[in-house]
């Protein structure tokens, strides 16, 4: 039975978490969450799972370690952990934006198997997009980590070079996404709805819109040929948009996250 061990447990470390149970990949009993105040873990505790304020302790009684805390806070916890980190026994996950499989083994050994993944918060009801990448781990233990990660989403395996690329569409983008529905639904209170109905139609629209390209396999463009009646309003609007600079803000703002991405780590030390 694999026992997991979550260090830090903030808000993506808790969403994997509960996206795990959700889908019957493991039991609340098997997983272990930490953080240094775990007060705020106690609803967490009375779901089952087991709350700690221990790291070392936690990685003593798991086999799968999943590092979950902020760039600047790693190095502080592998020092902790390195001691009781055991190559045969132990596989490492890192969610860490801008961190390197080299960077975490630098200071937990050599020997250790690490696996980079990058999920996103829909991790918690099953619908993450997640990339995964590794330099040293085993097929198997990649293939493993591919299907335990597939009961909470979609798995992309990438090169480990593209890890911070994909922490800015991906994991960031939720945020870019969920601020376009936002910014949707500003616009239909101003065109007349109430803020709670401008909200649910916003964010019904945006689900078709992304299930019409999941399920039909199509192209954005070749969708959206199928909204803009000539001289219609919907071309109308999207020129509009175009002329402010939609597209171009929505690229240059991945850029620059991946950029930042890139620096995490390194501006931390
Ligand atoms: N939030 C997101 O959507 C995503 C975040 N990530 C990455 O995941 C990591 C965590 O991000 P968030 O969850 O957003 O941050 P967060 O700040 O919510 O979570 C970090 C947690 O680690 C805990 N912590 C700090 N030092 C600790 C220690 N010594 N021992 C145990 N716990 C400790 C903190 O109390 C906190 O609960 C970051 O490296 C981030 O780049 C990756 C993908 C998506
Ligand atoms: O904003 C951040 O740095 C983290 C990494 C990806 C999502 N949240």
């Amino acid at each position: 039975m694999k026992k997991i061990a979550i260090i830090g447990s903030g808000n993506i470390g808790l969403s994997l978490a509960k996206g795990l149970v959700k889908a019957d990949f493991a039991k609340a009993a098997d997983i272990t969450l930490t953080r240094r105040n775990i007060d705020h873990l106690q609803s967490f505790a009375d779901a089952g799972f087991v709350v700690s304020n221990n790291n070392k302790d936690a990685v003593a009684k798991s086999n799968i370690l999943i590092l979950a805390v902020l760039p600047q806070q790693l190095n502080t916890v592998l020092d902790e952990i390195h001691p009781v980190v055991n190559p045969a026994k132990h596989l490492v996950i890192s969610v860490i934006s801008g961190v390197s499989c080299a960077a975490v083994r630098e200071k937990l050994g050599a020997d250790v198997e690490v696996i980079r993944v990058m999920p996103n918060t829909a991790i918690a009801i099953g619908q993450s997009m997640t990339c995964i990448a590794s330099d040293n781990a085993t097929v198997e233990n990649i293939t493993d980590v591919t299907k335990m990660f597939e009961t909470v989403g979609s798995v992309v395996k990438i090169n480990e070079d593209l890890m911070t690329s994909a922490t800015a569409l991906c994991a960031c983008g939720i945020a870019f996404f969920l601020r376009a529905i936002r910014a949707a639904s500003q616009g239909g209170v101003e065109i007349g709805f109430h803020a709670d109905e401008a909200l649910k139609m916003a964010v019904q629209t945006a689900k078709g819109a992304a299930d019409l390209l999941l399920l039909h396999g199509t192209h954005p463009e070749s969708e959206i040929d199928k909204v803009t009646s000539p001289k219609g309003c919907t071309i109308a609007g999207l020129n509009e948009m175009e002329h402010n600079g939609f597209s171009s803000s929505l690229i240059k703002g991945i850029k620059l996250s991946a950029l930042q991405a890139g620096n995490l780590y390194t501006k931390a030390q």
